[in-house]
């Protein structure tokens, strides 16, 4: 199979641990004889600084180009920290999600056995969780009008959803509760919300399409604390912009680490791949991130390839380095691994080389890890 892939490295650690998914997509290539050609594009700080723009024409059209896009992570500290910078990394990603209508952002959630004790969950809650977020991408609050009043002393975001941006990702969601365990969970805010009551209103009514899924609804301050204390219960979840980001940053929590988790974002045209952490700026260059949101995210490009004996290789290869405890600095302080040594032990696993004097050849000594 030949594909292209546009590859968006960011700012921080998104280089990083990009690269390391795209080894492993190499090796995968190269083992199923498939041809992935990249095409690297500027977003974000790293694209304004080289360009002046955090989303360059050329980028977008090298996305609307190609198979598939990965993305690391976009932002820096030095616009985070200035309220008033009129052009911001995130325009750029906002951009480019809203131009590709990449409406449904899918983010599973899962548990590994050996990253059990990181858990503020009890081993009884925790076994066999296993939960989808579709999480509502190019519409909502982020996307509304902003405004700052003349004199500065009042600012407004517009918060907007339509019935057919409602519909599209709830068939989406639908379909997939269909494949799964059958239940879907709504969070809104809908005792305050308008546009959390035309989300309830419009999943209503489409619920009867889909008689076989069980449908819940719940509120997003219910839905925080629930994520925590029962995530058992919670199956396909569906819910707005904002409440997705918030909700989905909580819910790695279970998993062990925000590094862990990954992301496929769909619409009417390419899709696009990224882990669902930031630029995580004070890891940058460091080599101490953890990889695997972006390496999961890796694997779910395969799979919209249609390559799924390639994505689950990949994924038996992130759980064997986790369970033989080749882990990152935030799920092990003290015995922890680099980016690339589990980038590399990924690889070798997929290509069944893995080293027999791992001990020696990887561990990071003492003096690299801060
Ligand atoms: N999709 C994107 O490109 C996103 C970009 N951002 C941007 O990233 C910048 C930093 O934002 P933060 O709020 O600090 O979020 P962040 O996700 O970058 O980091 C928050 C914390 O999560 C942990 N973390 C995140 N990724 C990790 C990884 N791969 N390995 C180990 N630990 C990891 C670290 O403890 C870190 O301090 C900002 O400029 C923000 O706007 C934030 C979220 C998503
Ligand atoms: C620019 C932000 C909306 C990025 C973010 O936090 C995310 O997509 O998870
Ligand atoms: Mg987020």
């Amino acid at each position: 199979m030949k594909k292209q892939i546009a590859v968006i490295l960011g700012d921080g650690i998104g280089p990083e641990v990009t690269q390391q998914s795209i080894k492993i997509l190499d090796a995968i290539a190269k083992q199923y004889n498939h041809e992935f050609t990249y095409e690297y594009c500027l977003m974000g700080a790293d694209a304004i600084d080289k360009t002046g723009s955090p989303l360059p024409d050329e980028t977008l059209t090298t996305c609307l180009a190609s198979d598939a896009i990965l993305f690391g992570a976009i932002g820096h500290p030095k616009y985070d920290n200035d309220p008033t910078a009129k052009v911001r990394p995130e325009q750029g990603l906002l951009k480019l999600r809203k131009s590709l209508q990449l409406f449904a952002n899918i983010r599973p959630v899962n548990t590994y056995t050996s990253l059990q004790h990181l858990s503020p969950l009890k081993a009884k809650n925790l076994e066999g969780v296993d939960f989808i977020i579709y999480r509502e991408l190019t519409g909502g609050i982020y996307f509304g009008k902003k405004e700052t009043s003349a004199d500065g002393q009042s600012a407004t975001d517009d918060c907007t959803y339509s019935i057919p941006e409602i519909e599209r990702i709830a068939h989406l969601a639908f379909q997939h509760a269909q494949k799964r365990r059958k239940k879907l969970t709504l969070v809104d805010k809908a005792n305050v919300l308008e546009t959390s009551r035309l989300w309830r209103k419009v999943v209503q009514d489409l619920s009867s399409q889909y008689a076989d899924v069980a449908v819940d609804y719940m509120f997003v301050d219910n839905a925080a604390m629930q994520i925590i204390v029962n995530p058992k219960q919670f199956d396909v979840v569906l819910t707005e912009n904002m409440f997705g980001d918030i909700i989905s940053d909580e819910a790695s929590v279970i998993s062990g680490s925000l590094g862990l988790l990954p992301s496929a974002s769909v619409g009417s045209s390419v899709a696009l791949f990224e882990p669902i952490h930031g630029s995580y700026p004070q890891a940058a260059g460091k080599d101490i991130a953890n990889p695997i949101g972006s390496i999961l995210s890796a694997a779910m490009l395969l799979d919209h390839f249609g390559l799924t004996v390639e994505a689950d290789l990949v994924r038996s290869g992130v759980e064997w380095t986790l369970q033989h405890g080749f882990v990152s600095k935030d799920i092990d302080p003290i015995n922890c691994y680099s980016t690339s040594a589990i980038g590399d032990l990924i690889r070798d696993f997929t290509e069944n080389k893995l080293p027999t004097d791992i001990n020696n050849n990887i561990r990071l000594s003492q003096s690299t890890i801060i």
